[in-house]
């Protein structure tokens, strides 16, 4: 591997352990709860132990003066759910952007089973190409989306995680199956890091155990958004997290360290 990608993966990981947190959601949400006070946010969560955090480009300059020396991704693609189709993702910026940035790496979300999917394809090829020339790691949000896509079907998954591999990515996010045996045959599909998205935020232990089973199940880590930038206490939910991917914790060890109560 080239020099440049291993050395800026070292620094949005650990041991080879992720824990990215993706606040790009402002672009598909809006300012939703955690991201209206971002720097409050990204203080929080690099604080709590963070590998690296993420958005689009425009609010680099609010992230780097909080993020406590942490990684910083830069996303480059996007869409609203108040738009015409929220899978049709669209280029937002470019690997030179992220670069001006400041970013660490860049991230491109593809939704495999769309109709957008051959689009997002040359895409996404077109950006590892390019990332590459610069020495920068790509990660690829690859999701099985679109009409009729089951998105936690372990078979789409797999497919949608070789694909990022195919396509010259360095890590890839997917979402997770439901359990530790069907995602260790969407890992199995490559070679790659596999992350897991968290979705729409459940309860502490809802979320810890998913991480838990997402580890068991081979996977390097979380690229979690919501589950921790919604969070009231974003800081403790993301020691826990930290527990899990970076010291290997139990669910119930993770969530008592990280002063959250067992049953919430
Ligand atoms: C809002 C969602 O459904 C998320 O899964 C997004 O698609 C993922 C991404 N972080 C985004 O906001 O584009
Ligand atoms: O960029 C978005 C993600 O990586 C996942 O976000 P979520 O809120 O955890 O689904």
């Amino acid at each position: 591997m080239d020099v440049g990608i291993s050395a800026r993966l070292e620094r949005i990981s650990t041991g080879g352990r992720y824990l990215v947190v993706p606040m790009d959601h402002g672009i598909t949400l809006g300012p939703v709860k955690g991201l209206v006070d971002l720097e409050t946010t990204v203080d929080a969560i690099t604080r709590g132990g963070a590998d690296a955090v993420l958005t689009q480009k425009g609010v680099a300059r609010r992230v780097h003066p909080k993020k406590n020396g942490k990684g910083y991704i830069v996303h480059l693609n996007g869409s609203t759910v108040i738009g015409p189709d929220s899978n049709d993702k669209r280029l937002t910026g470019s690997v030179e952007e992220a670069l001006r940035a400041g970013a660490d790496a860049v991230s491109f979300h593809m939704n495999v089973g769309s109709e957008h999917e051959p689009e997002q394809m040359t895409q996404l090829g077109e950006l590892t190409e390019k990332a590459h020339r610069y020495g920068v790691p790509v990660l690829a949000m690859n999701y099985a989306r679109g009409d009729d896509i089951d998105p936690h079907d372990p078979e789409n998954l797999a497919h949608a995680v070789r694909l990022a591999e195919e396509l010259g990515a360095d890590v890839v996010k997917t979402a997770y199956s439901g359990d530790p045996d069907s995602f260790e045959r969407v890992c199995e599909a490559t070679r790659l890091p596999v992350v897991i998205a968290g979705g729409s935020r459940g309860t502490d232990r809802q979320t810890i155990e998913m991480v838990r089973g997402a580890m068991d199940g081979g996977a390097a880590g979380v690229s979690m958004g919501r589950s921790i930038f919604q969070h009231d206490d974003p800081e403790s939910i993301t020691r826990a997290v930290s527990a899990v991917i970076h010291d290997d914790a139990d669910a119930e060890t993770a969530l008592r360290e990280a002063g959250l109560g067992i049953e919430a």
